[in-house]
């Protein structure tokens, strides 16, 4: 399957009510799911004849009342799962704080977690989920607490690398805040590694990305790492 080829924008799609006597009616829902990706309806069903194809030669029996959507199915849930393509961190707005960078901004270390993820390995396109902790001090603003998980979806539902999403993490935080620092710690298993390959199920991958003041103040770090052990 080659859904990344598709990310470029197609000509902007025919309204639904278009598709009246095209043959496609029944993708109308398809359609609509779709539809922010810039998904043509004609595009859709050739995705599901090439995924049907796919599928049979792989063994899924053709047809049986339990396969038959097995391929519209598959398109549906990768594209929910890489909706992050979708999201933009401009909607991540920022509210004013009083800080103006004095040696109390220490206290106002907020650390948010564990906030579960899933993304898809871009090398596999095979899950790889788990818990992401993002801490900041904040300087002259802060971002509402909803904002965090929100980014994090943002970074993680896409095909990714773990290490990417904790740079993207740091690097948008740093973008909206310019606060003192930023801390991302993510955890997290991978189905390549696991089901697949090295067939390793014990082990899982953990990432640290740190930014201003957390870089070279190890105490700050373990302030950081005892707020995430806090939950577990
Ligand atoms: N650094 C990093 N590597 C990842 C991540 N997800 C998967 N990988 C690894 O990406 C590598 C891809 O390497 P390749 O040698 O091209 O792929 P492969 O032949 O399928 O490798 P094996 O999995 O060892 O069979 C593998 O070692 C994966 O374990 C990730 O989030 N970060
Ligand atoms: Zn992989």
């Amino acid at each position: 399957m080659q859904v990344s080829d598709q990310r470029q924008p197609v000509a902007t799609p025919p309204p639904v009510a278009g598709l009246a006597g095209d043959g496609l009616e029944d993708l109308t829902e398809e359609w609509e799911a779709v539809c922010p990706r810039r998904i043509a309806p004609e595009q859709w069903q050739r995705f599901e004849g090439y995924m049907k194809e796919i599928f049979t030669a792989m063994g899924i029996p053709a047809g049986s009342p339990s396969t038959v959507d097995t391929p519209r199915r598959f398109l549906r849930a990768i594209f929910d799962a890489t909706s992050g393509y979708e999201g933009d961190e401009k909607l991540v707005t920022a509210f004013p704080t009083e800080c103006r960078g004095g040696p109390d901004c220490r206290i106002s270390q907020v650390v948010e977690g564990p906030i579960p993820f899933f993304s898809l390995c871009e090398h596999h396109s095979l899950p790889f989920f788990g818990k992401a902790y993002v801490g900041y001090i904040a300087h002259e603003h802060i971002l509402g607490l909803s904002k965090l998980t929100r980014l994090v979806r943002l970074y993680a539902r896409r095909f990714s690398v773990q290490e990417r999403i904790g740079q993207q993490l740091a690097d948008a935080l740093e973008r909206i805040l310019a606060p003192h620092g930023v801390a991302v710690h993510l955890e997290a298993v991978h189905l390549c590694t696991q089901m697949r390959g090295v067939r390793e199920i014990e082990s899982s991958s953990r990432t640290s990305y740190w930014r201003g003041n957390y870089d070279g103040d190890a105490q700050l770090r373990a302030e950081f790492f005892g707020l995430c052990s806090h939950w577990g």
